[in-house]
């Protein structure tokens, strides 16, 4: 599962316990952004921070891990290159790539979408506001599922932040310490 991470929340990791139960998969990799492309213009906070706090809230979970592929590459984070850095490791191993509703949405914008469903099965999930299709995408190279309804996003955790609004129980609790410990998002500008 790639994302920003920004930081990571409790959407995120439902997300993740409900794909891996239904597809009854060995390991959710979590795959925090090097530098996202298409958030260009926005503030992102530093590589390392939100793998931390990715580290720290998938710890607990004997199925989940973190990989730095996409962190410790140069260039903008493409998800063909991190499906190619992830096969090297994982050999003979069936790839879901797993993305919520809005990001799916987005995929045919992606470098090298074309490629991208040869790569892996992407797995489409639910996410409250946002309208979960396939339009568009080859027969048979997405899977749709219906996740519980998790109404957080990691701007509106940083929005809260800023205004000196609680985001425990949003986020795991070693992450609220994480953001505490770091003075993450307390600048109301970014
Ligand atoms: N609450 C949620 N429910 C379902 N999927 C989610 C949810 N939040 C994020 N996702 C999915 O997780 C992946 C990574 O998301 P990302 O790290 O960008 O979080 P975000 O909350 O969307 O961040 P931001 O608000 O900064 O855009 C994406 O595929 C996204 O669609
Ligand atoms: O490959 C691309 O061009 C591409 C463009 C936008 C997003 N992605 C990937 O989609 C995942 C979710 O991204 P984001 O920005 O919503 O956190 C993450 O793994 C990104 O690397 C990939």
């Amino acid at each position: 599962m790639g994302g920003t991470f920004d930081p990571i929340h409790h959407g995120h990791l439902v997300v993740a316990s409900e794909v891996q139960a239904r597809f009854e998969l060995d390991e959710v990799v979590f795959v925090p952004t090097g530098k996202p492309w298409q958030k260009d213009g926005q503030v992102i906070t530093a590589a390392e921070d939100r793998y931390l706090m990715t580290v720290i809230a998938t710890a607990s979970n004997p199925r989940f891990s973190v990989s730095r592929v996409d962190i410790d590459r140069d260039g903008p984070t493409f998800t063909v290159d991190t499906l190619r850095d992830l096969r090297t490791h994982y050999t003979d191993t069936d790839f879901f790539f797993i993305t919520g509703a809005d990001a799916l949405g987005q995929i045919l914008s992606w470098r090298r979408a074309d490629e991208l469903f040869a790569l892996a099965h992407f797995v489409g999930v639910t996410r409250p506001g946002y309208q979960l299709a396939d339009h568009h995408l080859p027969a048979g190279s997405v899977t749709l599922i219906e996740v519980p309804a998790m109404a957080i996003s990691s701007t509106a955790c940083r929005t809260r932040v800023a205004e000196g609004m609680p985001v425990w129980y949003l986020v795991p609790d070693g992450v609220v310490q994480y953001i505490s410990k770091r003075d993450l998002y307390v600048d109301s500008s970014r």
